[in-house]
């Protein structure tokens, strides 16, 4: 879909379509939609990080908590979102031999018990050595450090899910 069929779309519709975006968080597409219309995909993504970054510092915290464990049980049940199954299989985070996924449980749950949420990646951009590498690196920093830093993260696999719904060939009347 182009920008022009994004503006056109009804809340209920535009919810449906962008509400997970961010991982089970449909209450920010929802209010984003009333900041259309959008010049273009830049501008969406704009209106996203902005809401984000007006939150205070527990809605960083209840966005994190939203995400799933990588390679945790949702992955196991097959109860993770589509958007999280693609995005971990294709960090090969569905293929690990038992010892890294042993580690990965344990570090995941170190994180947990450190600082309150999961740690989030964007797992598009990562390998499964590379995520538990800074799995475990993270580990040590100050828990404000993790919350920007899981935040960034929250913002690159928004991106990259904006990118997979809207096309940006197209021209488009709100872009001069
Ligand atoms: N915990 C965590 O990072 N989860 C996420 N990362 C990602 O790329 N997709 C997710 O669901």
């Amino acid at each position: 879909m182009d920008i022009g069929a994004v503006n056109a779309l009804p809340y209920d519709d535009f919810v449906n379509i962008f509400g997970n975006v961010v991982e089970k968080c449909p209450v920010i597409s929802a209010a984003v939609w009333s900041r259309r219309p959008f010049a273009n995909l830049a501008a969406l993504e704009a209106a996203v990080s902005d809401f984000i970054d007006a939150l205070p510092e527990s809605g960083h915290e209840g966005i994190l908590r939203c995400h799933p464990d990588l390679a945790g049980r949702d992955l196991q049940s097959g109860t993770l979102t589509r958007e999280s199954r693609d995005e971990q299989a294709g960090a090969g985070l569905d293929a690990l031999s038992s010892a890294e996924a042993r580690t990965m449980g344990r570090l995941n749950d170190e994180y947990k018990r450190r600082f309150g949420f999961p740690f989030v990646i964007c797992a598009r951009l990562n390998d499964k050595e590379n995520i538990l590498r800074q799995l475990s690196e993270r580990c040590a920093n100050e828990p404000a450090e993790e919350r920007a830093r899981g935040m960034e993260e929250v913002k690159k696999i928004c991106r990259l899910r904006l990118q997979g719904l809207v096309r940006t060939d197209a021209p488009n009347k709100f872009d001069f």
